[in-house]
């Protein structure tokens, strides 16, 4: 009956096939991610059904929506015609009441509890810190070592950024142990959501657990704290989310819904700011001109500073280049591959009927690699992103960080992050790519083959 129901012609519903019923094309998206052919997977797709079409993706079926038209209408239809969705695996392993998965008032309180920390008023006071972080992990992982490997480590880097920084969680074994699992509960995020002990989403379930219990003993604390007058909502992240749950009236947090966030806030920011700053290291060591104006634009700023003088936000402020560098990075291999929205509504899309319950995919890749918007696509140029330039991207083409009103609330967190970093290493070190082969893979964030291994000299 599900094949009759599942192979049923439907009467205007967009072009494509929606495969295997629960598995679709899931594992043909997957095994593409995963030996980086997903751009060429996508756009094979839009030519053979052009940038409407219906496919089956993690249990759900689903309709992609590509080019800038196409973001505009997921962007601008937040809340009333589409909610945001994530496959079923992602709320299995991190919770029903994630921020992604609430719509209007729910999630409007929610955004403010938690983007309230990364307003650029509040960054200004955190750039010192930052820069502490940053020198305490180079001199502890990166000096008097002749070779690193910068994946691992800057995922242990922006762990313990967001851990101080957002959760005011200092160094420990709680630390390390939250650090352990995360690995392994990522893995499993964007996987088929099929519950057993050999496969990847059985896995990263039980990480999940262990990882959600301890959260849930951190959230204790700062209840107690909090109630004993022991803390200040304007003090972390949680601190603030269990603010929200002493008040009164609809849109307060339960403590469930408090550890779900906590735990959605690692992974966003976790495999997102590090992956940015590992593709601009290796960027730079492959192209020597971008590097060198890098390295001058970093030396610029570290000439008119005293030894051990922490950067501030006005520093971050002078170095356009080296974020023209990353947006470019970011453009190429965009961090986050995309996204889904859940239709919430039955409705009419250039001329198709996309029945309510399904879902829609968007994914950045599709516009960023488009030679119609962005010339010479796979030529790595930042002068793309100069206020000058002559041909600026059209808006809703250039998204590694979304838009409309769930545009990433991390962009200035993770803006700065990747400035203080470029800024040390490119100061404090020469380096030299040392990996067997220079490529990478998507499972689901990019992977650089080995963990990108590099040969380091400190810079005197
Ligand atoms: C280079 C770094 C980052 C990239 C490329 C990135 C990318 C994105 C993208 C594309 C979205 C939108 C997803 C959608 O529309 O469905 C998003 C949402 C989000 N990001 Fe980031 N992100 C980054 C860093 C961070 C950091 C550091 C944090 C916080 C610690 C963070 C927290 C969030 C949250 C909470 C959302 C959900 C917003 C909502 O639903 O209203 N991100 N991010």
């Amino acid at each position: 009956l599900i094949l009759i129901k599942h192979k049923q012609p439907s009467k205007n519903h967009p072009p494509g096939s929606l495969g295997i019923p629960y598995i679709g094309q899931s594992l043909a998206l997957l095994r593409a991610m995963r030996t980086n052919r997903d751009r060429e997977w996508l756009q094979q797709r839009i030519e053979k059904y052009g940038p409407v079409s219906k496919l089956n993706l993690f249990g759900c079926p689903t309709v992609l929506l590509a080019g800038p038209v196409g973001n505009k209408f997921v962007f601008m239809n937040e809340g009333n015609v589409l909610g945001n969705h994530q496959p079923r695996s992602f709320t299995r392993i991190l919770g029903d009441r994630i921020i992604i998965e609430l719509v209007g008032e729910e999630h409007r309180r929610l955004r403010g509890a938690i983007g309230g920390f990364m307003r650029p008023e509040v960054l200004k006071r955190s750039v010192g810190r930052m820069d502490e972080e940053v020198r305490l992990h180079l001199d502890m992982f990166w000096r008097g070592k002749s070779q690193v490997k910068v994946s691992p480590l800057m995922k242990t880097l922006t762990f313990d950024m967001i851990c101080s920084l957002l959760f005011g969680l200092e160094r420990g074994h709680r630390r390390s142990e939250l650090v352990n699992g995360f690995e392994q509960l990522i893995a499993g995020l964007w996987s088929i959501p099929v519950n057993l002990p050999f496969t990847q989403f059985g896995k990263s379930l039980r990480a999940s657990r262990r990882i959600r219990s301890i959260v849930t003993s951190i959230v204790h604390e700062k209840r107690t704290a909090l109630a004993g007058g022991g803390r200040e909502p304007s003090n972390d992240v949680i601190t603030s989310l269990l603010s929200f749950g002493l008040e009164e009236g609809p849109g307060t947090l339960t403590e469930e819904e408090v550890v779900d966030n906590v735990m959605f806030l690692m992974v966003a920011g976790y495999d997102t700011t590090s992956i940015l700053i590992t593709f601009l290291i290796r960027q730079l060591s492959r192209d020597l001109d971008v590097y060198d104006k890098v390295l001058r634009e970093q030396e610029g700023i570290a000439k008119n500073k005293a030894p051990g003088e922490r950067l501030t936000w006005e520093d971050l402020s002078k170095m356009k280049y080296t974020w023209r560098v990353a947006m470019e990075v970011s453009r190429i291999v965009p961090p986050a591959f995309g996204s889904m929205r859940r239709v919430l509504k039955d409705i009419e899309y250039k001329g198709y009927q996309i029945p309510k319950g399904w879902q829609i995919f968007w994914a950045a890749t599709v516009t960023q690699m488009d030679e119609h918007i962005f010339p010479e696509p796979t030529k790595f140029d930042p002068s793309r992103f100069e206020s000058q330039s002559p041909c600026p991207p059209p808006p809703f083409s250039y998204i590694p960080f979304g838009g409309g009103p769930r545009i990433c609330p991390g962009y200035e967190f993770a803006k700065c992050e990747t400035l203080v970093v470029i800024h040390h290493v490119v100061t404090g070190f020469k380096w030299n790519l040392c990996a067997k082969e220079d490529s990478f893979i998507r499972n689901p964030v990019p992977e650089p083959y080995e963990g990108l291994p590099i040969q380091i000299d400190a810079r005197h």
